[in-house]
């Protein structure tokens, strides 16, 4: 994969992991209000072969999710990977640690929904994760209130940072902190999408 980064500095990347069953706008916005807000060179859009808390049923397959992906990409500075599939990883700490040892020079991001912060504490290894890994939230309608006063935001409360600042010496602190990116919330959802095409969800 070519890294954007001309200026010889760290290519600073965005992870935005989720099912995209389907893939929808509410994705593009959260890649775009990364990418300017964060100052990144690429966001990759990683499809789970499989988030380990949501029932298989009503799950399009892979190849479905990956082209459903790469439909809302622009193949330059959002892409499509199917690289969790490839490292056979489904628990993101685990992803995030094979990343980290593959692509040593790149900076990384994850990049997450106000719902999954909430939802954070159920995660593998979270507290490790985000140790190692900066994170940047997302607001989501209905979820970012929730978010910002849940067990993970009180956890991290003392790591948090200004989003300008999240990636400056990428790697080196102790805590990799994390922000609440500013950002209009976008309405759009899998589950509305599957629900109104009448699919099992
Ligand atoms: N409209 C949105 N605003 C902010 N974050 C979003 C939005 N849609 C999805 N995300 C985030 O993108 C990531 C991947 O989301 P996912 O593919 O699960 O879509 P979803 O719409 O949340 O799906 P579902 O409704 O099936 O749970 C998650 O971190 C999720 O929080
Ligand atoms: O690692 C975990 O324990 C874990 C638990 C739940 C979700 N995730 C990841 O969170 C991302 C968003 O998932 P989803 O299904 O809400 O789009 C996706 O990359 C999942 O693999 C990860």
């Amino acid at each position: 994969m070519r890294h954007a980064h001309g200026d010889g500095r760290r290519a600073r990347i965005g992870l935005l992991g989720g099912s995209f069953n389907p893939a929808h706008a509410g994705h593009r916005h959260v890649a775009e209000r990364a990418l300017r807000a964060l100052r990144l060179d690429q966001v990759w859009l990683l499809v789970s072969p499989g988030n380990p808390l949501k029932p298989r049923r009503g799950m399009a397959p892979f190849a479905e999710r990956l082209a459903s992906a790469r439909s809302i990409a622009d193949g330059r500075r959002i892409i499509a990977t199917d690289i969790e599939a490839r490292l056979g990883t489904r628990f993101t700490v685990a992803t995030l640690a094979l990343l980290h040892r593959r692509f040593p020079r790149a900076c990384f991001v994850l990049l997450i929904g106000a719902d999954n912060l909430f939802q954070l504490p159920r995660w593998k290894g979270w507290r490790a994760l985000a140790r190692g890994t900066p994170l940047a939230v997302l607001p989501r309608p209905g979820e970012t209130r929730r978010a910002l006063s849940g067990q993970a935001a009180r956890a991290l409360a003392r790591h948090r940072k200004r989003p300008g600042a999240l990636l400056d010496g990428c790697g080196t602190s102790r805590h990799a902190g994390w922000s609440l990116v500013p950002a209009r919330e976008h309405p759009a959802s899998a589950t509305a999408i599957r629900r109104a095409a009448g699919r099992v969800l």
